[in-house]
């Protein structure tokens, strides 16, 4: 299964013109400024814009094209806001029947039990939405509308309300939501965070047109692309759950470039774990360092460097055809002469679990 999109939607200042395809079980996130497009594009997925023309199929159903446009309460469509929308005079679980209502029973594949399940509702189904925070609002609001059934989940900042504590919650919620429903999601966000922790896709929109698209993991080390140049800077790896240490309470974590270790966290051997690496943690030896505290020392080569403003360049390097990034002053660069090709040593001094 999969949803297939083709674009144009006419804007006051320009038009967005996007071209995606989504794979079911896969998530893209659509990233880029205020006011470049990412909402029109939800929407217009959503059917809620009449004024978009192009093609959007979903598995074998035709949604729209030039003769036809189904309208959204047809379209299959579970939509999450920045603000939950709940109805206030009910409390949770009546929220969450309303959703449930909606669908015909013959094409239920969510019973409402899984929908709260993993929402991690069950505590909360008699309280009333005006006694819940911001952060279990948006779970409910998640729930309603993963108990539709939808073909495809679209989140258009989910999450931009609710406070820093409260969305890595609801990010571990999202991310197995991700596992369970074989479907398609879109998320748009401003945050990079968000972005490297959930997405296995990216596109970068700017002024309504595409200026990127491909695997996250790609497009987060690119030095082409703005990604590389933001002050969070970060490449990401997907690892695997290989070892514990636990005299120490640290494991170790495989990945085509070698191992990273890091504090064991409750992780099980066999565990998939997506790592990142900010550029800024990431500094260079020519000499494999000898008697340091750093954990991580990773053999690479450098692929390619660019200036970043006067005092600092970015550095791509490659760790056993894996990248990770590394942003360091313009005169270690040229105490050490390091240019592209040069066999250096990474030392990685944090590294965040995306869990
Ligand atoms: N119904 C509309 N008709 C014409 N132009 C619109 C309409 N709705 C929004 N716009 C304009 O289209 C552009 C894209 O808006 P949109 O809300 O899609 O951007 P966005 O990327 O989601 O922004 P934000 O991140 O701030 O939510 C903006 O310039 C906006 O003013």
């Amino acid at each position: 299964m999969k949803l297939d999109v083709n674009l144009s939607i006419p804007r006051k200042d320009f038009d967005v013109n996007v071209s995606l395809t989504v794979s079911s079980s896969q998530v893209t996130a659509v990233f880029g400024p205020s006011g470049c497009g990412k909402t029109s594009l939800m929407r217009a997925i959503a059917g809620l814009e009449s004024s978009a023309t192009g093609f959007i199929k979903m598995a074998d159903q035709v949604w729209q094209d030039a003769h036809y446009f189904r309208p959204a309460h047809q379209r299959d469509i579970g939509f999450v806001f920045q603000d939950a929308s709940l109805f206030p005079h009910l409390n949770v679980f009546d929220n969450l029947q309303f959703g449930l209502k909606r669908q015909a029973k013959d094409k239920r594949r969510v019973s409402l039990e899984q929908a709260i399940d993993l929402l991690g509702l069950s505590p909360l189904l008699e309280r009333s939405i005006d006694k819940l925070s911001g952060g279990e609002k948006q779970r409910v609001a998640i729930a309603r509308a993963v108990a539709t059934s939808p073909a495809v989940l679209l989140f258009d900042e989910p999450l931009a309300a609710v406070d820093a504590a409260h969305k890595q919650e609801i990010l571990r919620y999202i991310q197995s939501l991700h596992c369970e429903l074989d479907i398609p999601m879109l998320y748009v966000s401003h945050q990079m965070d968000e972005v490297a922790r959930l997405s296995n896709n990216l596109l970068l929109l700017e002024k309504g047109q595409q200026l990127a698209s491909g695997r996250t993991v790609e497009m987060l080390s690119q030095l082409t692309l703005p990604f590389a140049h933001y002050e969070e800077a970060a490449a990401v790896l997907d690892t695997v759950v290989t070892a514990h240490d636990d005299d120490y309470g640290l494991s170790s974590l495989a990945f085509a470039g070698g191992h990273i270790t890091v504090s064991r966290d409750n992780l099980k051997q066999g565990d998939k774990v997506r790592l990142r690496i900010m550029a800024r943690d990431v500094s260079l030896s020519l000499q494999h360092p000898e008697q340091t505290s750093i954990l991580n020392i990773l053999p690479a080569t450098i692929e390619s460097m660019v200036n970043e403003g006067h005092a600092q360049k970015l550095i791509r390097l490659n760790v056993g055809g894996q990248i990770i990034l590394s942003r360091i002053t313009a005169k270690s660069v040229d105490q050490l002469q390091l240019t592209a090709g040069k066999s250096v040593f990474a030392q990685v001094k944090a590294v965040s679990l995306l869990i």
